[in-house]
């Protein structure tokens, strides 16, 4: 017997996977965007391996993101997150989370421009806040007045993030509604080829 049941249309997932082909996904954005937790969910929808740049930075030197502007200061830092950066580029697929201020070292950036499809996931300051201020492993905002300073590093920052290929609004939704909206905004890019906010 002929099977007559209509072929099923390919999902979110596997529509966002095939528009991506070969290109990593690179997540960018400000302190409590979402990047590592959005980042870790959307390679699981796409089944493509995953990696937090700040874990593997962790990794590689065997201390934490706190111990190494400690030790070493924040140029340091930047210049071992380019490295690492330039490495994980270079095989792929995969999805990567950046830490914040990767996207805004330039020479970080080029790489990533060159590497894969960069998606900015944008958020206003009481959403960052509300999601930082539960947490002190950021040395950035060790400061007198952290959210004062979360705020002026979007001033400083929102203009290069916004250099972005694609730009997906982070807020306070349910996590799974972010990851589909990035899958959409993955397939509209890459099917459209320019640039998606
Ligand atoms: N859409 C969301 N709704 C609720 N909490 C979220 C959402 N996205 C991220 N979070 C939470 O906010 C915190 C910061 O997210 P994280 O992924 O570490 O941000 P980033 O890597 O951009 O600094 C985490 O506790 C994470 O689980
Ligand atoms: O914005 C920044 O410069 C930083 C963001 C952090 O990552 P998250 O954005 O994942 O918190 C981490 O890389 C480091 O503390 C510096
Ligand atoms: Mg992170």
């Amino acid at each position: 017997m002929t099977d007559l049941t209509p072929p099923l249309a390919p999902s979110l997932s596997a529509r966002a996977r095939a528009a991506l082909g070969r290109r990593n996904l690179v997540f960018v954005g400000l302190m409590g965007a979402g990047k590592s937790a959005i980042g870790r969910m959307t390679a699981s929808q796409l089944g493509l391996p995953f990696v937090d740049t700040d874990a593997e930075i962790e990794r590689v030197s065997r201390m934490t993101i706190s111990e190494l502007f400690a030790a070493y200061g924040e140029s340091e830092f930047r210049e071992l997150e380019t490295r690492v950066i330039k490495r994980l580029l270079r095989t792929g697929p995969r999805v990567i989370s950046t830490g914040g201020g990767a996207f805004i070292n330039e020479k970080t950036r080029r790489q990533i421009e060159r590497g894969g499809i960069s998606l900015w996931l944008k958020a206003d300051l009481d959403v960052l806040w509300e999601r930082v201020n539960k947490r002190d492993h950021r040395p950035l905002l060790k400061t007198e007045n952290p959210k004062q300073t979360l705020e002026n590093l979007m001033n400083q920052r929102y203009p290069v993030y916004g250099l972005a290929d694609v730009t997906v609004q982070s807020r306070d939704e349910r996590k799974e509604v972010i990851v589909d909206e990035v899958l959409e905004a993955i397939v509209e890019y890459c099917t459209k080829g320019r640039k998606y906010d």
